[in-house]
């Protein structure tokens, strides 16, 4: 059982300077920290060692000097599209990888290489996962405000080019429909000369009890 809420953890914790200024300097990056009326960065919440069991693949195995030393993220601002058109269940409709919902940047090292020189696959599926899921649940809370954890329950990935280490990526993440409790998304995963490395689709479930 958790003692906190993802509302609580994104409004509390601190987005790292380090972090910020790090990918201010690469050109890719400066839009969305430039940006500031449709995008504010926004704690990597499971980049936090929350005290208890958590996150600790995020937080503590891939956060290292080797691994992924930097990750940052950004939410599009609720509110800052005047009237974007929605379908039924108030989906923003103008989302997509020109329109963003929920981007993450990272720094990828040595560490998580399968073939020499290359992120491996498995690696790029819970970086996708994690942003779409992270996404998912922003959407729910600032957007939709509905109750129930997203738990995945399918992400289908396709790999266009190897992402070559070391090197920094952008992962764009967006709503794409919702029937009931389960939540269509999409991303895209890019290289910093904009590139089009990977894509994936994942379906998110609202449980009906807490976690
Ligand atoms: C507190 C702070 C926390 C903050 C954390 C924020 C971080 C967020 C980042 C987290 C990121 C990382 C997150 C992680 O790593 S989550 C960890 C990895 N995922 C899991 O462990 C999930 C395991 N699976 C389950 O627990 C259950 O199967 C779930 C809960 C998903 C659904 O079981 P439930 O009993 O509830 O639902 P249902 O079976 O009645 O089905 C309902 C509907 O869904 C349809 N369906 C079901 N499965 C699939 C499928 N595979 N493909 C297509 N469709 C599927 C089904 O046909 C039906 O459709 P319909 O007939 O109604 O049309």
């Amino acid at each position: 059982m958790y003692n906190h809420t993802y509302k609580e953890l994104i409004t509390k914790l601190q987005v790292s300077q380090e972090d910020v200024d790090f990918f201010a300097n690469m050109p890719f990056a400066r839009p969305y920290i430039d940006n500031t009326s449709l995008y504010q960065p926004v704690p990597f919440v499971s980049r936090h060692d929350k005290g208890d069991l958590s996150d600790k693949f995020f937080n503590k195995a891939i956060n290292s000097h080797d691994t992924i030393p930097r990750a940052l993220a950004f939410m599009q601002r609720p509110g800052s599209l005047h009237s974007p058109p929605t379908d039924e269940n108030g989906i923003d409709l103008s989302q997509g990888a020109e329109n963003p919902f929920f981007i993450t940047f990272c720094q990828i090292e040595s560490g998580v290489n399968g073939y020499i020189d290359t992120a491996h696959g498995g690696v790029l599926a819970a970086l996708f996962d994690e942003t779409l899921g992270l996404c998912a649940e922003s959407y729910r809370v600032f957007v939709s405000e509905e109750g129930g954890h997203l738990l995945t329950a399918s992400l289908q990935v396709s790999y266009r080019s190897p992402v070559r280490t070391p090197s920094a990526v952008i992962i764009k993440t967006w709503m794409r429909r919702k029937e009931g409790r389960k939540w269509f998304l999409e991303a895209q995963l890019l290289d910093q000369d904009g590139l089009l490395k990977a894509e994936a689709k994942s379906l998110y479930i609202g449980l009906k009890s807490a976690l």
